[in-house]
């Protein structure tokens, strides 16, 4: 079926977060392909705990917590790309990036070309802190260039409204929701945050 990728301004922002949150909400499945920095935890772990999946397995599993590239070439690993195609699924695939748009994946490949060449679309997720207004109007000028479709913004934080709607109208992007802080993160208090703040029409 079709894919939706998620992928953020930053590294650390909440895309996983909202990724498992978007996937339970979907009855999705859910694939990190080059995951860095397995000591920290793997995000596909992350989501299964919280959105109580079994994700696909990551097509790159590097140790170091860094840049794709650089892991993969500390690893002494070559990422091909074949191993990076859409992995067939009978549900909706939820993808995670790795990092900002503009991260590369290998030397010659940055994230945002592979989701160009994906086609599918993309929710930018993005802080609502202060320079969240730069972070994801510079994001969503390099996925448009590349001719990525944007699905929408998704923000994570303490609601800052002239910020999210000022990106919203100069970005030209739907502003899907937003997830707040949420003090347990678990998988009922996700749920329920993105039910309350997001429409799932919207992903449908
Ligand atoms: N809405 C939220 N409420 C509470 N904590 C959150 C929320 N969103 C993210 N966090 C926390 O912030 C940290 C970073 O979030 P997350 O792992 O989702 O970032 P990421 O953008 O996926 O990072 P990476 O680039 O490494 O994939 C985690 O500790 C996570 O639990
Ligand atoms: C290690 C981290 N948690 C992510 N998996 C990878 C983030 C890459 C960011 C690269 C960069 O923009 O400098
Ligand atoms: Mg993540």
């Amino acid at each position: 079926m079709s894919a939706i990728i998620v992928t953020g301004t930053d590294t650390g922002i909440g895309k996983t977060v909202f990724a498992a949150a978007l996937t339970g909400a979907l009855g999705a499945d859910y694939w990190k392909p080059v995951q860095s920095g397995l000591d920290e935890g793997e995000d596909a772990d992350t989501v299964a705990e919280l959105a109580g999946v079994r994700p696909l397995p990551s097509a790159y599993r590097l140790v170091t917590p860094c840049s794709p590239h650089r892991a993969a070439e500390i690893d002494g690993v070559t990422i091909a790309d074949s191993a990076l195609t859409l992995p067939p699924s009978p549900k909706t695939l939820v993808v995670e990036g790795a990092g900002g748009v503009l991260v590369p994946v290998r030397r010659d490949l940055l994230f945002a070309d592979l989701f160009a060449r994906w086609r599918a679309p993309v929710v930018l997720v993005a802080r609502t802190i202060l320079g969240t207004i730069n972070h994801s109007l510079l994001s969503i000028e390099a996925l448009r260039s590349r001719g990525v479709p944007i699905l929408g913004i998704a923000f994570v934080g303490e609601a800052q409204p002239d910020s999210e709607a000022t990106i919203a109208e100069i970005g030209g992007v739907t502003r899907l929701g937003r997830l707040p802080h949420l003090d347990p993160l678990d998988p009922d208090s996700l749920a329920r945050a993105f039910a309350d703040n997001f429409q799932i029409t919207d992903f449908t």
